[in-house]
């Protein structure tokens, strides 16, 4: 297998194209949001319909720190930053990590993306039984993040198999 001596041929070139979409796509998430909260009478390219409607969720309270964050500190607190916020840096640090061959870089984004997939599963059902929304943006950070996932377990195995054999 291929996996054994190094990276599989795809790996750099996927994690560069997920990386990408979903930094592009919470950076969209992001100033649909900021539009949204300073004109009540914004439109975003992905509000669709009444139900089809990506702005009515980015300014939920669950489009900031998950509508967990606003629990323990107060709703306008710094700690209280937009999910897309932390997409930003997620789908940065996954590019950045990406450039590092050792172990513990490999470990890291293994366990940085089962927390993503964890959130996206949380962010999913509140979208279907909370909120009753399509968000389409906010569908395609979860598959992104899936597909992550995968790209970073293929990754750590092959990695780990590189160092049993050179030492
Ligand atoms: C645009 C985006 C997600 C979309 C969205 O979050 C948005 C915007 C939102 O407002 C929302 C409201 C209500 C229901 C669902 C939603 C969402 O769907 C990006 C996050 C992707 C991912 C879920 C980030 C997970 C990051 C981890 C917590 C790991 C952090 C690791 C750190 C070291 C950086």
């Amino acid at each position: 297998m291929a996996a054994a001596q190094g990276l599989p041929r795809w790996e750099p070139t996927a994690r560069i194209v997920l990386g990408l979409l979903g930094l592009v796509l919470s950076v969209y998430a992001l100033h649909v949001e900021l539009s949204r909260e300073r004109d009540p009478d914004y439109r975003a390219m992905c509000d669709l319909g009444e139900s089809v409607s990506c702005s009515k969720v980015f300014t939920s309270r669950w489009g900031r720190g998950f509508g967990l964050v606003q629990v323990f500190v107060a709703k306008d607190s710094v700690l209280n930053q937009p999910n897309s916020v932390l997409g930003i840096l997620f789908y940065t640090l996954q590019m950045g990590l990406g450039l590092s061959l050792s172990k513990k870089a490999a470990l890291a984004l293994v366990v940085c993306s089962w927390v993503s997939v964890a959130g996206s599963l949380y962010l999913a059902s509140i979208l279907a039984f909370v909120l009753g929304d399509f968000c389409m943006v906010c569908v395609s950070t979860y598959v992104i993040n899936f597909a992550l996932l995968y790209t970073n377990l293929k990754r750590r195995k092959a990695i780990e198999g590189m160092k049993k054999k050179t030492g």
